[in-house]
């Protein structure tokens, strides 16, 4: 499955909403993030493969669907990616943790690597890669671009909110990553920020501004 899959969830907005506020502080910040982050999370793995099994219940046996793979690799984008990982974490608890900083250029928008710390078994596994935020899509394409050299085939890609110019170049260079979304909101300013956004991401989870 590709392209962009936005959930339609009444309780995901609502968290969204509260998340764009301004007036919402840091600890809050965090919070709604880490609630969103679980609810992308379940979205995103909707469509691992599965495998049935006998089980035995207290009342009967039965045959019951699991997944057919161990969980995928979350790999989360420095530093506003830690915010979405916590939550996914609660839903992935088996899988291994991978992650990769990345910061834009104020000016030229240009994203550069200062860490990588990518889990082995990525090809076997494959990844879930975590950034609220898909602006120009520059630092999603490095990312991905990254995972996969890390051998991983399998990647899907989750953010809270897409700019359509980070949607479009993202699923150019990546056409095989689905993006699962919160909000596909509607453009960037001069200064690279979603409109109308949330703001800084990261200076908003960390208390930086
Ligand atoms: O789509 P792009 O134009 O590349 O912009 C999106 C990137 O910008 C933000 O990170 P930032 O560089 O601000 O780093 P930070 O998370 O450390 O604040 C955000 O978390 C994304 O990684
Ligand atoms: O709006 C934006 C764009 C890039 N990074 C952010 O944190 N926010
Ligand atoms: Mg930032």
């Amino acid at each position: 499955m590709t392209g962009l899959r936005i959930p339609d969830n009444a309780l995901l907005r609502h968290k969204l909403a509260r998340l764009r506020d301004r007036r919402t502080d840091s600890a809050g910040f965090r919070r709604l993030l880490a609630e969103i982050g679980a609810m992308l999370t379940m979205e995103a793995m909707a469509d691992l493969p599965e495998r049935e099994e006998a089980v035995e219940t207290p009342v009967t046996a039965t045959r019951a669907r699991m997944l057919a793979a161990p969980e995928p690799c979350l790999v989360a984008v420095l530093r506003a990616g830690l915010g979405l990982l916590e939550g996914a974490r609660g839903i992935l608890p088996e899988a291994p943790v991978g992650h990769l900083g990345l910061v834009r250029d104020e000016h030229t928008l240009v994203a550069s690597e200062y860490v990588v710390r990518l889990p082995r078994d990525l090809a076997a596994r494959g990844a879930l890669v975590l950034d609220p935020m898909l602006a120009t899509g520059g630092s999603a394409v490095q990312a991905v671009a990254r995972v996969k050299q890390a051998g991983a085939t399998t990647i899907r890609f989750a953010c809270v909110v897409a700019a359509p110019e980070g949607l479009h170049a993202l699923c150019a260079a990546h056409p095989d990553v689905p993006v699962i979304a919160a909000a596909l909101d509607e453009k960037l300013n001069e200064r690279g920020y979603i409109v109308p956004g949330l703001g800084d991401a990261g200076d908003r989870c960390f208390g930086t501004e």
